[in-house]
């Protein structure tokens, strides 16, 4: 890799500071992306969820190197997403990331059988072929897939095909795994084997893992869950595992701001502006006051 593309001393494995998308469609800006800030360390395994346009899409295609941020930062493994030369971007996309998709269809060839999948990537590299075969029936047993290494994906259920699918996007080792929606055509019990699929490559391959998602129930997979909302993190659950609990925070930027959920603006009817009053342990949000004529008194 290009030397000065590396960023030196950077300890999460991705770094997202104040980023922006912005697209045109019909000379109408699109902001996608409005000042997003996301911080994964290695070997964690955490869930983005959002709405639909919430920008998940944009987010995954920027972190895996397709598409190129209006502005702000992301580095991912030290690579820096907005300078990274065309050269970088393809060895970064075929040895830091691994893709799982929604769609099964589209993760797998369906010529080539289970354990063929999981051997090609290993081809890009120049592995050997002895070598390729051992890790690919390795990384199926693994997945619970061993019995199905020489059968074609249109055999294999959907879970199973997506437990394939992640095999392949581990095969080369990724420092990271990026999986859209990757329980989306899944039934609930098939979407948790997918799950613990996932936990193990996690788990047992230390692969950091970011699934993206619009099913805010995934936060019952994983330790921390980050929820965006108009193109900025908003949220962030927390999960003891031990004690059972969860713990919804606001996510607070390093200028201070931070989204007040709908539902509660909602409740209080807090509009346009609301104030503010630091107590002891606190700080309180109040709706503002309306005068006798309609008119704020602030
Ligand atoms: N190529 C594009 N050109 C113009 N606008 C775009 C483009 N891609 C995305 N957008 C807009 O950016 C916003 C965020 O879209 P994005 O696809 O990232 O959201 P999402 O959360 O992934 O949604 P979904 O779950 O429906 O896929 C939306 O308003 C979308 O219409």
């Amino acid at each position: 890799m290009t030397e000065g593309a590396r960023v030196r001393g950077a300890d999460p494995l991705i770094r997202c500071e104040n980023l922006v998308r912005i697209y045109w469609a019909d000379k109408v800006e699109v902001q996608a992306l409005q000042g997003l800030d996301l911080t994964v360390m290695p070997g964690e395994l955490l869930a983005v969820v959002g709405a639909s346009g919430s920008g998940k899409s944009t987010l995954l295609g920027i972190l895996s190197g397709l598409d190129v941020p209006t502005a702000g930062t992301a580095v991912v493994d030290g690579m820096d997403l907005l300078t990274m030369k065309r050269k970088d971007r393809i060895a970064f996309r075929r040895q830091t990331v691994g893709f799982v998709w929604a769609q099964t269809a589209r993760n797998l060839f369906p010529y080539l059988s289970a354990v063929e999948n999981v051997m090609l990537p290993m081809t890009y590299i120049g592995m050997k072929a002895r070598a390729r075969r051992s890790r690919a029936e390795e990384l199926l047993d693994l997945f619970g897939m061993a019995h199905a290494r020489d059968r074609r994906p249109d055999t294999l259920s959907g879970g199973e095909q997506q437990r394939v699918a992640i095999a392949t996007a581990v095969a080369n080792n990724p420092r990271v795994l990026f999986a859209d929606e990757p329980t989306g055509e899944l039934d609930t019990e098939t979407g948790t084997d997918v799950f613990t699929a996932l936990r193990r490559a996690n788990a047992e391959l230390n692969t950091t893992i970011v699934v993206v998602t619009h099913d805010p129930l995934v936060s019952r997979h994983t330790r921390r869950t980050i929820g965006i909302r108009n193109g900025r993190t908003s949220s962030e659950v927390l999960r003891d595992e031990e004690a059972q609990s969860t713990e919804e925070y606001a996510v607070l930027d390093r200028n201070g701001r931070l989204q007040l959920p709908r539902a509660f603006t909602d409740a209080l009817h807090m509009r346009d502006r609301v104030r503010l009053a630091l107590e002891d342990d606190h700080i309180g949000v109040w709706p503002q006051r309306m005068g006798a004529g309609g008119g704020a008194e602030g």
